[in-house]
C-alpha cells in the first residue's frame, strides 16, 4: 500500500473505531473481533486515535521469557522449521510466543528486516492484546482459541496492513503455554483469502502440543487413541499418560474432550483411565506398542463409542532398545577421530541431550542453555572436571543442532605429539614432508567441515599452533602443509578443558585472542560428587550396561545406596566403569555392593589402611588395584570371559592360548580376584 492511501486508510479505520466506542458501529459477523475491540476501548482504556508502535522486550527481559518455555521452544523447533518452510514461500513470517504474547522463537526473511522490525514481527516482540490491541496472538490468548486476524481487524492503526493468523498451545494439564503465529506484512486480498492458514497453524500447534507433551511424559506409559484406525501409530490424536495404578496424569486436547464427554453423560469426571475405557488396567497395559498394524479397538464406557489404541511406552524401556541400536552408529563416528576411544564401556550410545542429566538443578540449567546453544553458529567452550562427560556434552549438542548430520571430528590435543599435531590438524601434501604419507593426508579440521570439530584439552594446544587456529576459525579457511591455496571449511568448534585457562592466559601459555573465539559461550559441567541427580545416572548407565549384556540384572540397594555416597574424584567415567566392572565380575543375577570396586565404597575408602594381616591388606591392595583395571580395556575384557567361563582358569586359560601362570599374572596385573578368593579376603 501506497504511504498516502494507508494514512487515509488509517484514519478511516480510526474513525471506525471511535464510531464502535461510542456504539455507533459494529462489526458483523466477527464476533470475536468485536469483543476484543469493546475490550480494547472500555477495559484497556486504549486510544484508538493514538497508534502505538509495538513493544518490543530487552534483551535480558527476553532471555527471562524464554526461560520457562525453553524445554518447549527445543521440542518445538522440528515443527517450527517445518510450519515456516511451508508458508515463507508465499511471504509469511512465524512466531512463537509465550502464554503472555512475548514472542520468544521467530523465523523471518532476513532481507525483509527492517520492515518486519516496524511492524513488530520480530523477536522479544510484545503481542499482548493490553497494549498492541486486538491482534492475533493477543486475541488469542484472550479468547483461548485460534483466529485469524485481517488487516482493518487490528485495533492499532499501526497494524493494519498486516494478516495474522494464530493458534494455541497447551501444556500437558490443558493450560496455554504458547501461541504460534503467521504473519505477513500486507495481503492484497480479502480475509478469505487466509482461509488456508487457521486449519495449516491449528494442525502445527496440535502437533507441537503432542510432541512437548510426548516429551514431558517420556517416562510414562501414555495411551495413544484415534477414532480411526490408519493413524494410531504415529499421529493418533488422542494422548492420555498414566500411572501404573491407572490415574491418569495428564491428557491432551483429545484427551480432555474425552474426559470432559465422559464427565457430562456420567458425572464426576473420571480420573482413572479404567474409567473412560471398557478395559481392565492389565488389558491396557499389554496394549500393543505403537507399531502397525496391532491396534486394538477399545469401548469407551459413556458412549459405547469404539476407539482404536495403542501404548507409547515409558523412556526407560524404549531406551534400552535403541541404546543397543545405536552402538554401532557411535562407533562409525568415532571412526573419524584420532582419538580411539580407551574408554572400557565406550559402546553404550552417545545420550542425546535430554538424557544426559536427571533433576539436578545445575545441570538442567545447563542443558536449557546447550539446548538454545545448539542450533547457533557459536563455539561452544565446555569446562569441567577430567571425567564429567565433556565429549559427551560436545557429542550431543552436535547431534542435537543443525549439522548433526555433518562429521564430529574429536581431537584430543594432548594425545598427539606436538610435531604431529599441525600436520594432523590442517593436512598435507604429498611429499610436503619427509616421512609422510606419499599420497599426503587430509587434516582433520578439513574432514570436520559441515560439521563439528571438537577440540578436547585446548589448554594443551602448543603456542604456535594457536595462532595458526586463530587465523583458521577467522577466515574459515586452512592451508594444508605444502598446498599453495587454502581450502574453505565450515565449521562449529567445540573446545574442552579441565585447565583454568584464565591462569594460562595470565602466564602466557594462551592466548587471549584465541580464548575469545573459541568462547562464544561456556557450559560448565559440575562434578559429579555435587549432583542432585546421581541416582538417575546410576540407574540410567546400568540400564544401559545390562542391556549390553542379558538386560536381566539387578542392582542391589545396598550397592545403589553405596553408589550414592561415593565421593566419586573420577565422576561419570569412574561411575560407569564401577558398573561394568561390577556386572562383569557379579557371581549371580543381582549386582550387590561386595561386586563394586574398593572406592565406590564411601566408608572404606576413608577408613585407615588396612594392614593388620596379609589378607586384609591382600584385599586392600587387589580392591585398590581393581578401580585402577577399570581404565583399561583388557582388564575389562579378561574380567567378562572370566566371568562368562564362571571363573573357570583353567578353561580361559586354554581359550586364550596361555599358560595358568601367566593367566593370574594378567589377572593379579588388572586386579582381578575369583569370586571364592573374594568371599575369604572379606572374612
Ligand atoms: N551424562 C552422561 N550420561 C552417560 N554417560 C556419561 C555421561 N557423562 C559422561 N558419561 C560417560 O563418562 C565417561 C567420561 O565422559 P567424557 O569422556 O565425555 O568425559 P570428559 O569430561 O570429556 O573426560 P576428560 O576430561 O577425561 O576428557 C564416558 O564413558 C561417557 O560415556
Amino acid at each position: 500500500m501506497k504511504a498516502g492511501r494507508f494514512e487515509q486508510a488509517q484514519r478511516q479505520h480510526i474513525a471506525t473505531l471511535v464510531r464502535l466506542g461510542e456504539g455507533r458501529e459494529a462489526l458483523a459477523g466477527r464476533e470475536i473481533i468485536q469483543r476484543s475491540w469493546r475490550r480494547c476501548v472500555d477495559d484497556y482504556r486504549l486510544d484508538p486515535s493514538r497508534p502505538r508502535p509495538v513493544r518490543v522486550l530487552t534483551h535480558e527481559a527476553l532471555v527471562d521469557s524464554r526461560e520457562p518455555v525453553d524445554e518447549l521452544l527445543y521440542v518445538a523447533r522440528a515443527g517450527v522449521d517445518q510450519l515456516f518452510a511451508q508458508v515463507a514461500p508465499m511471504g509469511y513470517v512465524l512466531l512463537l510466543t509465550d502464554r503472555h504474547g512475548v514472542t520468544v522463537d521467530f523465523r523471518g526473511h532476513p532481507d525483509q528486516d527492517a520492515a518486519l522490525r516496524r511492524a513488530g514481527l520480530y523477536l522479544g516482540a510484545d503481542w499482548d492484546e493490553r497494549h498492541a490491541g486486538t491482534c492475533a496472538v493477543g486475541t488469542c490468548i484472550h479468547e483461548a482459541r485460534a483466529l485469524t486476524c485481517h488487516q482493518r481487524e487490528h485495533f492499532d492503526a499501526t497494524h493494519i496492513a498486516l494478516t495474522c493468523t494464530a493458534a494455541p498451545i497447551h501444556d500437558p494439564q490443558g493450560r496455554p503455554i504458547a501461541v504460534l503465529d503467521i504473519s505477513a506484512l500486507q495481503s492484497p486480498r480479502g480475509l478469505e483469502s487466509q482461509s488456508f492458514g487457521l486449519p495449516l497453524v491449528t494442525l502445527y500447534a496440535r502437533m507441537i502440543e503432542d510432541a512437548y507433551f510426548l516429551h514431558r511424559y517420556r517416562d510414562t506409559t501414555i495411551l495413544r487413541f484415534d477414532t480411526t484406525r490408519a493413524f494410531v501409530h504415529f499421529n493418533g490424536r488422542g494422548l492420555l499418560a498414566f500411572d501404573p495404578q491407572g490415574r491418569v496424569l495428564a491428557a491432551n486436547g483429545e484427551g480432555r474432550a474425552l474426559i470432559d464427554a465422559h464427565a457430562q453423560r456420567t458425572p464426576p469426571a473420571p480420573t482413572q483411565v479404567t474409567q473412560l475405557f471398557e478395559a481392565e488396567l492389565d488389558d491396557l497395559l499389554a496394549l500393543p506398542r505403537c507399531e502397525p498394524d496391532q491396534l486394538r479397538a477399545l469401548r469407551l464406557r459413556a458412549s459405547g463409542e469404539i476407539r482404536f489404541a495403542a501404548l507409547v511406552e515409558p523412556r526407560g524401556v524404549r531406551s534400552r532398545q535403541r541404546d543397543a541400536a545405536a552402538t554401532d552408529a557411535v562407533t562409525d563416528i568415532a571412526t573419524g577421530a584420532t582419538t580411539a576411544s580407551h574408554d572400557p564401556v565406550a559402546t553404550t550410545s552417545t545420550p542425546d541431550l535430554d538424557r544426559l542429566a536427571g533433576d539436578d538443578p545445575a545441570m538442567q540449567r545447563l542443558l536449557g542453555l546447550a539446548r538454545r546453544l545448539c542450533r547457533q553458529p557459536l563455539n561452544v567452550l565446555i569446562r569441567g572436571e577430567t571425567g564429567t562427560g565433556k565429549e559427551v556434552l560436545a557429542r550431543a549438542l552436535h547431534a542435537s543442532g543443525d549439522r548433526a548430520e555433518g562429521p564430529f571430528i574429536a581431537v584430543n590435543c594432548a594425545a598427539i605429539p606436538e610435531s604431529l599435531i599441525e600436520s594432523e590438524l590442517f593436512g598435507y601434501l604429498p611429499g610436503a614432508f619427509t616421512g609422510g604419507n606419499p599420497k599426503g593426508m587430509r587434516g582433520l579440521i578439513p574432514q570436520a567441515d559441515g560439521g563439528t570439530l571438537f577440540l578436547d584439552e585446548i589448554g594443551d594446544m602448543p603456542l604456535t599452533l594457536q595462532s595458526r587456529l586463530l587465523r583458521v576459525l577467522a577466515e574459515q579457511e586452512v592451508m594444508p602443509l605444502g598446498a599453495e591455496r587454502p581450502v574453505k571449511v565450515a565449521l562449529r568448534v567445540v573446545t574442552a578443558t579441565h585447565r583454568d585457562l584464565a591462569a594460562l592466559i595470565a602466564e602466557g601459555r594462551f592466548r587471549e585472542d584465541l580464548y575469545y573465539r573459541l568462547n562464544g559461550a561456556e557450559l560448565v559441567l559440575p562434578p559429579l560428587r555435587e549432583r542432585a541427580d546421581r541416582r538417575y545416572l546410576i540407574q540410567r548407565l546400568f540400564a544401559a550396561l545390562a542391556a549390553e549384556q542379558d538386560g536381566a540384572v539387578q542392582l542391589r540397594a545396598d550397592a545403589l545406596h553405596a553408589l550414592l555416597d561415593a565421593p566419586w574424584p573420577g565422576n561419570v567415567r569412574q561411575l560407569k566403569s564401577a558398573l561394568a566392572f561390577a556386572l562383569a565380575t557379579r557371581e549371580g543375577e543381582t549386582v550387590t555392593v561386595h561386586d563394586l570396586p574398593e572406592s565406590c565404597r564411601a566408608g572404606l575408602v576413608s577408613a585407615p589402611p588396612l594392614a593388620s594381616t596379609s589378607a586384609t591388606s591382600e584385599a586392600a591392595r587387589v580392591r585398590r588395584e581393581s578401580d585402577d583395571a577399570l581404565a583399561d580395556p583388557e582388564g575389562l575384557a579378561l574380567a567378562r570371559t572370566l566371568a562368562q567361563a564362571s571363573w573357570n582358569v583353567s578353561q580361559v586359560a586354554r581359550q586364550l592360548g596361555i599358560s595358568r601362570p601367566t593367566l593370574y599374572r594378567r589377572m593379579r596385573r588388572h586386579g582381578l580376584i575369583p569370586p571364592n578368593r573374594r568371599e575369604a579376603l572379606r572374612g
